[in-house]
């Protein structure tokens, strides 16, 4: 290379080192001589002939010492040849007193001929505004009920959060460090009956570069928390092509509760706490659907408390609305998981039992008539009755098409038992049934 080229060569260098804005550094590690550049010195609000005599002892002195051991540790690191380069995020102490936050970076040029560390040249770049930015943005993280976050996903697959707010703490019991680390930390805690669903909602967002909105369950410490995250991803270009979304989870498990305890108190009788008329009947629909599909066979019963008006005229209403009670318990106590109950009007009830033909179920309703027939009740007099009911039973047949039809036939055999004199279980269309129909499913 002729003297022109390298000293042409070297010209350049430092126009592209001025136009960086970054300070240089050189430190002979075996002598702890030092050289800096101008911009070094200016970035703390000196000149580099203010800060003369210039050796190792002025980096020791204007450095925090918190990051100072950090700095001499990742030196150690890259000089047993760990790291390929020596990096490091420092505060150093400006002129007029605040700290000036650096990113140092730097390499090892040579070693003595015993092969300890010589020579090592780095840069300072200035990262203040950068760190007061992340300071900011933290600071409106803490005002926001949930978390704020950076997510991104690869081509291949491979997923990670750039940024978490403080607040993943309280809703994944992790710090925001590791997930930065192992986004899969979030993953794991997903409810496993969310988890599938989790994904799919976040590839349809990635396929499609639309809005993503996810509720979800993540289980901390045994506890259920409901989450409802929603963020906007953009295509990015880092090397290969990515999606970031940019967006904020928050808590809905009050929401959650609230929905869930409505839900409840639409479908529910509230004297009795069965099931109410409206839901009764779009079960039965339900059920008359499945059975038109798969032949999933069931049966219906009408049920209607006897002489109930005299109950209420003798012993009050009060002590009317307990014996509606009662019965719901006993029904309560005998129904399996499956069977579906409810007080379908006054002091009548509908009983849906899947997987049970009229026989089982005759032999089911009549125990429970027994058991309730058997009750004795007290009012505040002392004085003692009991109750009982009587009950109509059909099971779906291939001719259904709407579950009027059934209704009706549970309804005449209900008919024909308060006619035959109360107290008693009949079904429709009648059939001989021996005894001992009990239910296998
Ligand atoms: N205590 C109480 N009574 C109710 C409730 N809903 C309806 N009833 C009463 O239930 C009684 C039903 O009477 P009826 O339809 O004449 O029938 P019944 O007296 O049971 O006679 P049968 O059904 O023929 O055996 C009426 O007196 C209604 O006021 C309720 O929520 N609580």
């Amino acid at each position: 290379m002729s003297q022109v080229n390298a000293s042409e060569q070297l010209n350049r260098l430092k126009a592209i080192i001025e136009g960086t804005r970054a300070g240089t550094w050189e430190w002979n590690a075996h002598t702890g001589e030092q050289r800096i550049n101008e911009r070094w010195a200016e970035m703390l609000g000196y000149s580099s002939r203010e800060l003369e005599p210039i050796s190792i002892a002025i980096w020791h002195r204007l450095c925090h010492p918190d990051d100072l051991a950090r700095s001499n540790e990742a030196f150690q690191r890259h000089f047993d040849g760990e790291t390929p380069y020596y990096e490091c995020i420092v505060r150093l102490r400006h002129k007029e007193g605040h700290w000036v936050w650096i990113h140092d970076r730097g390499r090892l040029m040579s070693r003595t001929a015993e092969g300890d560390p010589e020579w090592v040249v780095g840069t300072h770049i200035d990262i203040s505004q950068q760190h007061i930015n992340a300071q900011l943005l933290n600071k409106l993280a803490e005002t926001i009920p949930g978390v704020i976050y950076i997510f991104r996903m690869y081509a291949d697959g491979r997923v990670e959060f750039p940024y978490v707010s403080e607040g993943v703490r309280e809703f994944y019991g992790r710090e925001p460090d590791a997930i930065l680390q192992d986004a899969s930390l979030v993953f794991e805690l997903v409810h496993p009956e969310d988890a599938q669903r989790l994904q799919q909602s976040i590839l349809e967002s990635y396929r499609a570069l639309g809005q993503w909105t996810c509720e979800y369950r993540v289980v901390l410490n045994g506890r259920e928390i409901w989450l409802e995250g929603i963020a906007t991803p953009e295509r990015e270009w880092l090397d290969q092509e990515v999606v970031t979304w940019y967006g904020m989870v928050v808590d809905i498990s009050h929401r959650k509760a609230l929905e869930a305890r409505l839900l409840e108190l639409s479908v529910t009788d509230e004297l009795t706490g069965l099931y109410n008329r409206r839901f009764l009947l779009q079960r039965l629909a339900e059920l008359l659907d499945d059975y038109r599909r798969h032949e999933v066979v069931f049966s219906l019963v009408q049920v209607d408390l006897d002489w109930f008006k005299s109950i209420n005229d003798t012993y009050g209403h009060l002590m009317g609305d307990e014996v509606l009670k009662a019965f719901a318990a006993t029904l309560k106590n005998r129904l399996r998981k499956g069977d579906i109950a409810g007080r379908s009007g006054g002091e009548e009830f509908l009983i849906l039992l899947p997987h049970t033909d009229t026989c089982e179920a005759l032999e089911l309703i009549d125990d429970i008539r027994a058991v309730f027939a058997g009750t004795e009740f007290f009012n505040d007099e002392l004085q003692t009755f009991k109750a009982s009911f009587s009950a109509g039973i059909t099971q779906v047949q291939a001719e259904d098409e709407r579950f009027d039809q059934l209704l009706s036939r549970a309804d005449k055999a209900l008919y024909k038992a308060k006619d035959a004199g109360r107290n008693r279980v009949h079904i429709e269309p009648d059939r001989h049934c021996s005894k001992g129909g009990k239910r296998t499913r």
